[in-house]
């Protein structure tokens, strides 16, 4: 079976819009699960303009599930810029706080979009090598955030992580020319050679209705992170109940 893990980011940006709880990113998160995924994935950024401190103490408390944190293991503690949001402490002691089930690790910089690219495992081992040791320590799963490599994949293993995250973007944007098989066979190629080298593997980023069919079919996949076009999906496929229920109100239906 491949865990569906929910990233929940954009129910927190539309959130943060107002200075109201609506939408609930607690409320979201355990709707998700009562209706089949299996765990939860926050990437809170040091700015906490999506995902905030405070969102990743409340899903740890609500959830009894998985829940998966992402970020840079190197982003450094950030004052909070809006009333009544905690600062952001650094991404390890937020870890150290809540102890997620998993710790993805990403090289996001702090003002970046959104990921756009895996560890670079050769240069940045003597980086990564103490980071993986600690969580180990805590008990929470690794997996470092890889592009798709075959020949440097193992190395994640070495350095001491559990699992890599494949970062699928290429993949997606090679499945919008036709060209998902031949995109599918570097990262089939990739999983293999980290499946032989112990890790378990995990894929996320642009993964949609599309295109999630054809990549289930990686081998040794465990889990898929899924956020963007999931959210999306699910404000299109809700608008007809929502707009006969708002219709109903104007007693116009
Ligand atoms: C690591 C990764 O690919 C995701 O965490 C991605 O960053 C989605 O979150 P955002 O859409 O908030 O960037
Ligand atoms: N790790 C990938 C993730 O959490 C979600 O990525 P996306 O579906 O929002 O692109």
């Amino acid at each position: 079976m491949i865990a569906l893990s929910v990233n929940v980011n954009k129910v927190a940006l539309l959130r943060n819009s107002r200075d109201t709880v609506i939408p609930s990113v607690v409320d979201y998160a355990l709707r998700c699960i009562h209706y089949g995924a299996h765990g939860i994935t926050v990437h809170p950024r040091p700015d906490q303009r999506h995902i905030r401190v405070d969102d990743c103490y409340a899903l740890k408390q609500a959830l009894s599930v998985e829940l998966n944190i992402e970020g840079n293991p190197f982003s450094p503690p950030m004052p909070s810029t809006r009333k009544g949001v905690s600062d952001y402490p650094g991404f390890m002691p937020l870890v150290d706080a809540i102890r997620p089930a998993q710790c993805t690790l990403v090289p996001d910089a702090n003002d970046q979009l959104t990921s756009d690219h895996g560890f670079d495992l050769e240069r940045d081992a003597d980086k990564l090598r103490p980071i993986l040791q600690q969580l180990k320590e805590w008990g929470v799963r690794s997996s470092i955030f890889v592009d798709p490599n075959p020949s440097t994949v193992a190395l994640a293993a070495d350095l001491g992580a559990d699992r890599v995250e494949l970062y699928t973007e290429t993949f997606a944007r090679e499945f919008e020319q036709g060209r998902g098989q031949q995109s599918l066979e570097l990262f089939a190629r990739t999983a293999e050679a980290a499946y032989e080298a112990g890790l378990e593997i995990n894929a996320g980023h642009d993964l949609n209705l599309d295109n999630l069919s054809l990549f289930s079919d990686l081998p040794h996949l465990a889990e898929v992170s899924i956020g963007h076009a999931l959210t999306a999906d699910a404000l299109y496929l809700g608008l007809e109940q929502t707009i006969s229920q708002y219709l109903a109100a104007l007693k116009t239906a």
